[in-house]
Parts: structure tokens; C-alpha cells; sequence
């Protein structure tokens, strides 16, 4: 699977932090759909939240754009978190007993905070590849894992999580990664040039994806912690 050649040469340098996410627990166990439906709800509840503040940092990414190319191709993420993505928490949460309300007024927990706000305040003191990098693990990892685990679950799928997993693999989610790649790919050829490991800024950039990397396992193990929890 590749999704660019920057976040190819991000995801290397961060080789250990992207496995623990991309092969977390948690993961596993929506794959083989042990996954306890209270982790799982508990997760969901919490990725609603997510999304709200995740959504106001990719218009932020609008604000940060420095062409109108960009502006136009980060407003249509906007689009496809606010009124697409969003719509299978609300839908399957629905079929829960769990409201739309309900959802909303949910309280976050520390790492939804911690996540969120991280990309937030990077973003904003930064500019549009500053943003772009801390927000790769999130949609980049996501598309990733959905399309593993719809490959290692064989051609029919099935089982309880198969409507996530056929979200994350699907032809609209994996169209946003081809296009949130490509975004990176032209801020980063046009802040760090030909050679971006070569640049100052390279470390600082690793850094930064390493984090919201560790942030994104975190989150995981948030639902996993739940199952037990209330
Ligand atoms: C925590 C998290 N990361 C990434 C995605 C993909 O948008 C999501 N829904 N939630």
C-alpha cells in the first residue's frame, strides 16, 4: 500500500510508533470481531467527538492552504468528515439506542483532548505542512488498516465490525487518502524541495507525525480500557 512518497519516508522514520498503531490490540480484534461491543461503542462515542475537532482542524487547513487547489481539495475533507464519515457514528450508534444528542453532549476523554488539541495547536502555530503532517496518521493509518483488514478478511467479509472496516476500505475513504497524500506531497515539495530529509525542518516534521502516531494508539487503547469500564 503506499500513499505518497512523503508519507512513505514519514511512516519509515517512525517505523515502531506506526506498527504499535496499525497492528494495536484493538485492531486485531475488529478484524477478527472479538472485540467487545462495549469497547467498541465506548471507541465510537469517543471517534464522534473526535471528528468535530478533527473536521474544525481541516478547515483550518482551508485557512492555512496556500493556493486555491488546495483550499478547494482540504474543503472537500471537510465535507467528507462532516457529512459522510460522521454519518456511520451516528448511524451505528442509532441502532445502539445511543442519539445523535446523546453523542454530542458526550464528555471527552483525556485522549480525545490530548489528540485533538495537539493537531490543533500545531496547526495553528504552524503552517499548512506543519498541519498536514500531524494529520496524515490519522487519515493515511485509518485507510491503511481498513484496507488489511478487508484483504485478510477474504472476499465476502462479514462479521460484527464489517461496516467499519468496509468504510475505512472503501472507494470514497480510500480516495480521500490518494488526495490527502497528494496534498502532502505538494506542501512538502514546495517547503523542503527536491530532498526533504535533507531539510532542517525534516526532524521537527518526524517528530510531529511520531506524535500524533503515539496520540493514535493511545486512542486505542482508550477503547480497549473501556470494555471493562463503564
Ligand atoms: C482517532 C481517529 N483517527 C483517524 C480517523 C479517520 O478519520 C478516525 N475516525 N479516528
Amino acid at each position: 500500500m503506499s500513499y505518497g512518497s512523503v508519507f512513505a519516508k514519514l511512516r519509515e522514520a517512525n517505523a515502531e510508533a506506526w506498527r504499535d498503531y496499525t497492528r494495536h490490540d484493538f485492531v486485531a480484534a475488529l478484524g477478527d470481531g472479538s472485540l467487545p461491543r462495549a469497547a467498541f461503542l465506548e471507541y465510537l462515542v469517543q471517534d464522534y467527538l473526535f471528528l468535530i475537532q478533527f473536521s474544525r482542524a481541516w478547515a483550518l487547513a482551508v485557512l492555512k492552504a496556500e493556493t486555491l487547489d488546495e483550499m478547494r481539495r482540504c474543503a472537500a475533507t471537510v465535507n467528507a468528515l462532516l457529512n459522510e464519515e460522521m454519518r456511520l457514528h451516528v448511524e451505528t450508534c442509532a441502532r445502539e439506542g445511543i442519539s445523535a444528542e446523546t453523542l454530542e453532549s458526550a464528555a471527552e476523554r483525556l485522549e480525545t483532548i490530548a489528540y485533538t488539541r495537539f493537531v490543533l495547536a500545531e496547526g495553528h502555530a504552524g503552517d499548512l505542512l506543519d498541519l498536514l503532517v500531524a494529520l496524515a496518521p490519522c487519515v493515511l493509518g485509518y485507510g491503511e488498516i481498513g484496507a488489511r483488514l478487508a484483504r485478510e478478511g477474504g472476499p465476502q467479509g462479514g462479521g460484527p465490525y464489517a461496516e467499519w472496516i468496509e468504510t475505512y476500505a472503501g472507494a470514497d475513504y480510500q480516495g480521500v487518502c490518494a488526495k490527502v497524500a497528494g496534498l502532502l506531497d505538494g506542501a512538502a515539495a514546495r517547503g523542503l524541495g527536491p530532498d526533504p530529509e535533507a531539510h532542517p525542518r525534516w526532524s521537527a516534521l518526524c517528530a510531529r507525525f511520531g506524535s500524533a502516531t503515539r496520540l493514535e494508539s493511545a486512542f486505542w487503547s482508550m477503547g480497549l480500557a473501556a470494555r471493562s469500564a463503564s
